[in-house]
């Protein structure tokens, strides 16, 4: 069984827009220990990926990040690719913020490469690049300043003792859609401290923390959707805490010393809502 765990982001700062669409980012990742689970079978023989998910939402085609995952680990070094079967129980939310899909692809490779060897360790974050901005952090799977597009990864002491809650309205979000917005709406993007933050988490600082964090992704929704600040206010109101949004959203997380969050007037029919920790282990529980 693996454990494919999803992250948040603790500051996300848009730096600027690149030639080749993406964006440059200065951002705090941390895994957090709520996951996804898959069923791996490597039956020893050539052949090609079986993949089934528990959620029939999401595509098993090409589309499917794990098969892009998959099919670029064999065929970018001209391996023959191998028959695999992996069922996929789809916990986390999808269009999130949480990089869930980012996650499972990650772990299948590492999955693979545990097994087949083919690349190094930095081999295989630049394939990870190649199946998505996100993937490489999973690769690693440990707290880490983040810039680049997500491939540049520098790992951070947190020791960050908080419960967390994730707290997703029922739309999701497009990513793309969310950083399509940053050419209109730069201006005025409020930037999180990124060293303070580092700072609090390694003093195990809530209160600091709390201080700094802001996501430029979140501002532009808003700047776009101020529906979606509503909304925002509404759980806070009914959490009686801050919240924040994780990268593109649409999860949200919130933060208490005790893990005593009041979800009592939460909308339970259209708010999906989770009680977990920051990731203390490495993958592959
Ligand atoms: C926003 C973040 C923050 O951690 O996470 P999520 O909210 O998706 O979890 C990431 O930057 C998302 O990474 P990921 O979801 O892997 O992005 P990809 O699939 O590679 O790209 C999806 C689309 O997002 C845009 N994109 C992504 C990353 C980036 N640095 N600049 C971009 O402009 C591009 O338009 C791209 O076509
Ligand atoms: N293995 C996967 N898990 C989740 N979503 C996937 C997967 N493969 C492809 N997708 C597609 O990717 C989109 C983004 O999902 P996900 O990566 O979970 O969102 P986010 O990165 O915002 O947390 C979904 O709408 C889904 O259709």
């Amino acid at each position: 069984m693996i454990y494919s765990n999803c992250k948040i982001n603790l500051g996300l700062n848009i730096l600027k827009k690149r030639e080749d669409g993406y964006h440059e980012l200065d951002m705090v990742m941390m895994p957090v220990d709520f996951n996804d689970v898959l069923k791996y079978e490597d039956y020893g023989e050539k052949g090609d990926l079986i993949l089934e998910v528990s959620d029939t939402r999401i595509p098993i085609d090409e589309k499917n990040i794990v098969r892009k995952a998959y099919n670029l680990y064999f065929d970018n070094s001209n391996t023959p690719r191998q028959k695999i079967k992996v069922f996929l129980d789809k916990k986390i939310p999808h269009e999130a913020g949480l990089g869930g899909g980012s996650s499972n692809a990650a772990f299948i490779l590492r999955k693979l490469n545990d097994k087949y060897k083919l690349y190094t360790n930095e081999e295989l974050e630049k394939i990870a690049l190649k199946v998505g901005a996100d993937v490489p952090f999973f690769i690693r799977n440990k707290s880490a300043r983040v810039t680049g597009i997500g491939e540049k990864i520098e790992e951070i002491e947190n020791n960050l003792s908080s419960e967390i809650l994730l707290i997703k309205p029922q739309q999701g979000m497009s990513t793309g859609q969310v950083y399509s917005y940053y050419k209109d709406n730069k201006k005025d993007l409020k930037m999180a401290d990124i060293m303070s933050i580092v700072k609090a988490l390694k003093e195990n600082n809530l209160t600091q923390l709390l201080k700094n964090i802001e996501n430029s992704l979140e501002q532009l929704i808003f700047k776009k959707d101020s529906s979606f600040r509503d909304l925002k206010n509404e759980l806070e109101d009914a959490l009686a805490k801050k919240i924040f949004l994780s990268g593109s959203g649409s999860c949200f997380f919130a933060f208490c010393e005790n893990g005593n969050f009041d979800t009592s007037k939460l909308d339970k029919k259209n708010v999906f809502y989770q009680k977990t920790n920051r990731l203390v282990q490495n993958y592959g529980k």
